[in-house]
């Protein structure tokens, strides 16, 4: 029985991961090495907690209880009393495993361990943790609590017992689940981000402007953000680490990053995070960078 979750990382996805375990009864755990990053993702919780609230999705009464089951910490103590980690800090490998090495020891021996990856082998994570058959992918998409979907992702090794585990849990948060297959990227993001990297090469040929590529998708495919506001939403450092994992593990030169890509991310221009990427946030109203 699952009652005691633990999340790593408490940037845009594990706060929203935080939100949605803490609304469904679930104490929860979340942990940084960024002590600012806690403050910012307990502001950020509560604020969407009060916007679910001004939409009439849950009461006053389930967000301060909600607000009540989160603790946070910035070391990885408190995980022994965990029943499923869940893996949400940066997208690079050597990052996650480095929280693989310092938190399996930590952890019960039952405990069941996630990671949020967009786009790593899980068979490959598992296999540096020391619980291969327990390890799965839980691919939430963002923002958590609005996104009904979380992709489902078996590495080799992992157990019948613990996919059949991690799916009911899923939808007992009130979430759906898609089961993809442990190729980079998986499902969603295979097909999302070279969509993401085509409209940059767009920019980056000049076939439209930012303002042009992003209207022509919502009015003329009807998607809800276009493909750079999207991108910035992602996070642009994402979406890059996701199209190198597509482009090394699928050898193909379809995936290759767009060079204006890479220099946003040199540039630390990453997206909404960070207040600037194809757009800069930090006035009124988004303004195009290009
Ligand atoms: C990269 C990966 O590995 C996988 C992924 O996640 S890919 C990304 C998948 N997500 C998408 O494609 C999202 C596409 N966008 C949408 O569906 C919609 O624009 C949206 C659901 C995000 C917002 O819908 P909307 O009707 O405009 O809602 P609205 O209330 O106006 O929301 C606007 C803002 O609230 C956020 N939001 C809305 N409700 C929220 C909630 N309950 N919790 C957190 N954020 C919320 C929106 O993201 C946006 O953020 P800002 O406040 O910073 O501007
Ligand atoms: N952004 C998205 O749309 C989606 C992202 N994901 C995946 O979720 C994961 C997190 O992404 P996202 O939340 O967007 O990223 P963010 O950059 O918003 O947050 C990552 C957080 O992890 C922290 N962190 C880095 N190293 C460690 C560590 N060793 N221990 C604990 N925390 C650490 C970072 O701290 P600091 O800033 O100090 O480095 C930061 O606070 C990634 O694997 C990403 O691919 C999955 C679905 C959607």
């Amino acid at each position: 029985m699952v009652q005691h979750v633990g999340i790593i990382g408490a940037g845009q996805m594990g706060n929203g991961i935080a939100h949605v375990f803490a609304v469904a009864g679930y104490d929860v755990l979340l942990s940084d090495i960024n002590e600012e990053a806690l403050n910012k993702a307990k502001a950020k919780i509560e604020i969407n907690l009060q916007r679910q609230v001004s939409k009439g999705l849950i009461t006053a009464d389930v967000a301060a209880a909600a607000q009540s089951r989160i603790t946070t910490t910035t070391g990885l103590d408190g995980f022994g009393e965990v029943d499923l980690a869940i893996e949400a800090a940066t997208e690079n490998e050597q990052v996650k495993i480095a929280i693989f090495k310092e938190l399996c020891p930590k952890l019960k021996p039952e405990a069941i361990l996630a990671t949020n990856t967009s786009s790593i082998s899980i068979t490959r994570l598992a296999s540096t943790t020391d619980r291969p058959e327990k390890f799965i992918g839980l691919h939430f998409m963002n923002p958590v609590p609005v996104m009904k979907l979380v992709e489902l992702i078996r590495g080799i090794a992992t157990s019948e017992e613990t996919y059949h585990t991690a799916e009911i849990f899923i939808e007992k948060i009130g979430k759906l689940t898609a089961n993809s297959e442990d190729f980079p990227a998986f499902i969603v993001n295979r097909l999302l981000l070279p969509m993401i990297n085509e409209a940059i090469y767009t920019l980056y040929e000049g076939v439209g402007s930012v303002e042009s590529i992003d209207k022509a998708m919502r009015l003329g495919a009807n998607h809800p953000m276009g493909p750079l506001q999207l991108a910035d939403f992602i996070g642009l450092d994402t979406c890059l680490s996701i199209m190198q994992v597509l482009y090394e593990g699928l050898a193909d030169t379809k995936y290759r990053p767009c060079p204006l890509l890479v220099k946003y991310v040199e540039a630390g221009w990453i997206g909404r995070k960070v207040g600037r990427g194809f757009y800069d946030y930090r006035g009124d109203e988004p303004v195009p960078t290009r």
